[in-house]
């Protein structure tokens, strides 16, 4: 026979034999003790050193003996009776805690005539290294799960919904409505109007509100993506980062809400499949043959025009009608003018909390500021009325806001999309004059007009250079960048990706 190990015999039985001699006596020689029972779990052999340890001047003495009544606690009538092993366990007998090892020891039949024991160690610090390691790892888990939990609670109540005019008192009526059932909920508004603050509210007040609340920011997530990042993968499903599988968000919401933003953005093949978890309330996670059943409440929300896309063919009209059950309309600022004072105090009275950009002061809006925002159309809605006030108040020295320190700040924020970005106030913005002349001068340090660039691509130059400076002055971060420049994070995701922006 064969053998490519130098100078072990070539019988297999007979290196076998040998790896068992050397193995026990490895064991033997560097644990703390070992012994072996017989079949009734009585001590055949204890060699000198454990046999010490638990006070025998001579081990011959403890022959014959039951091995609990030399060894307090010992489990080896267990192995014995059970003939199985007991891989790693801790002795205790009052005295240092043992590390031990059992093994059962079988006959040419396999059956249990008795067992062996190691003591592997004695000192418990040789594994303090893998004991902390352990409890700092179970302990960041456990932080982890409970940071987790929190940002999955509801942070906002109908309360923080600030709006006394008719059509905000009409979205909150809506809003109440909806957290007292379980249907779909579908909300429709432009940027900026408070759909997600709503979408909280919803679920804090409903019957779900200890369950927990995930979000899908369906335009932040590649098409490739979504369907792993909905359903989850079995391991080794599909060849990415994270091999190891993944739980998808509609198991993770499994007893609360789901909320899917911009889902106007969904990719058609990926709503059939979500008509059919909506119908079914199961699904299989990809790569998988599990079948999840999952009890989620779905409310939607898009700034697109959801119709439209039907018409369109870019949205199935099944999937439209199963989310249109109850659905509301976050009103534009610009159509509850009524309500931008008691909205520009509340964000003024949060920025004034320490750490805040007001930096403990309180602010003051005189006349002729307030009418200059009630006159301005507020494209980014409250995201940019609060954006606007932000700066305001941070580079402003006084705390009593006139129109005249505000009017520079007002439609800084606004994108080229969105108005021009020379002049792009409305007309009927009182402050143009002021702002206008801003915007035309940074507008002029970048453009170059009479070279050879189209108007379109100068424009899209300028776009890219401005998101560039928002996401660097932010580190990459794209929710911040957005909430700062007064843009939906789903529209600075889609141009970020239409702009071909490395982030
Ligand atoms: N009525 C309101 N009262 C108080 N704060 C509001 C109100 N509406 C919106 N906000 C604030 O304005 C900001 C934007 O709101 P939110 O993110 O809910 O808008 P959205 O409609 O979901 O926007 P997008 O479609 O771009 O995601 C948040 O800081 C939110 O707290």
């Amino acid at each position: 026979m064969k053998t490519d190990l130098i100078g072990v015999p070539a019988d297999y039985s007979a290196i076998l034999r040998r790896a068992m001699d050397s193995l026990f006596r490895t064991f033997e020689n560097f644990s703390e003790g070992t012994l072996i029972v017989d079949a009734d779990a009585r001590i055949v052999w204890i060699n000198e050193r454990y046999a010490a340890r638990f006070g025998f001047a001579d081990s011959r003495q403890a022959i014959g003996l039951d091995c609990e009544t030399v060894i307090p606690n010992s489990l080896m009538r267990e192995v014995v009776q059970t003939g199985k092993p007991i891989l790693l366990d801790m002795l205790e007998n009052g005295r240092e805690p043992l590390v031990v090892m059992r093994l059962p020891l079988k006959d040419e039949a396999g059956r249990t005539v008795g067992a062996v024991g190691f003591a592997l160690f004695d000192e418990m610090k040789s594994l303090t290294p893998l004991f902390s390691h352990y409890s700092r790892v179970q302990e960041e888990l456990i932080a982890a799960r409970q940071s987790l939990a929190q940002a999955r609670r509801a942070k906002y109540t109908l309360a923080s919904f600030v709006g006394t005019s008719a059509a905000s008192l009409e979205v909150k009526r809506q809003a109440r409505r909806a957290s007292y059932v379980d249907s779909p909920v579908l909300l429709l508004g432009e940027t900026g109007t408070g759909k997600e603050l709503l979408v909280h509210a919803i679920h804090g007040t409903s019957a779900r509100a200890k369950g927990p609340l995930v979000t899908v920011n369906v335009a932040a997530i590649p098409d490739t993506l979504l369907e792993v990042e909905f359903f989850g993968a079995a391991p080794g499903a599909y060849t990415g980062v994270e091999r190891r599988g993944r739980v998808g968000k509609f198991e993770l919401a499994n007893g609360g809400t789901l909320f899917l933003d911009e889902i106007g953005d969904m990719p058609l093949p990926l709503q059939g499949k979500l008509l059919r978890v909506l119908q079914d309330q199961e699904f299989e996670p990809l790569g998988s043959n599990r079948i999840v059943r999952t009890d989620v409440r779905i409310v939607a929300a898009t700034s697109a025009d959801l119709p439209a896309l039907v018409a369109a063919g870019r949205f199935r009209a099944d999937l439209f009608y199963r989310l249109n059950v109850l659905t509301i309309h976050a009103p534009p600022l610009r159509a509850r003018r009524s309500d931008i004072e008691a909205l520009a105090y509340a964000i003024l009275e949060d920025l004034s909390t320490p750490g805040r950009g007001g930096h403990g002061r309180h602010f003051e809006l005189q006349d002729d500021a307030l009418r200059l925002l009630a006159a301005y159309d507020w494209p980014g809605n409250v995201r940019e009325l609060r954006n606007t006030l932000e700066r305001a108040v941070m580079l402003c020295d006084t705390e009593r806001i006139d129109a005249r320190t505000l009017a520079p700040f007002i439609g800084a924020s606004v994108l080229p999309d969105r108005g021009s970005i020379a002049g792009a106030a409305p007309a009927s913005n009182p402050g143009s004059a002021f702002a206008s002349a801003d915007r035309k001068a940074e507008a002029a340090a970048q453009v170059q007009p009479g070279g050879t660039d189209s108007y379109a691509q100068a424009m899209a130059d300028f776009e890219r250079r401005y998101l560039c400076d928002a996401l660097r002055a932010t580190g990459g971060r794209v929710a911040e960048a957005a909430a700062r420049i007064g843009m939906g994070r789903a529209t600075l995701y889609k141009k970020i990706a239409a702009l071909n922006i490395a982030i």
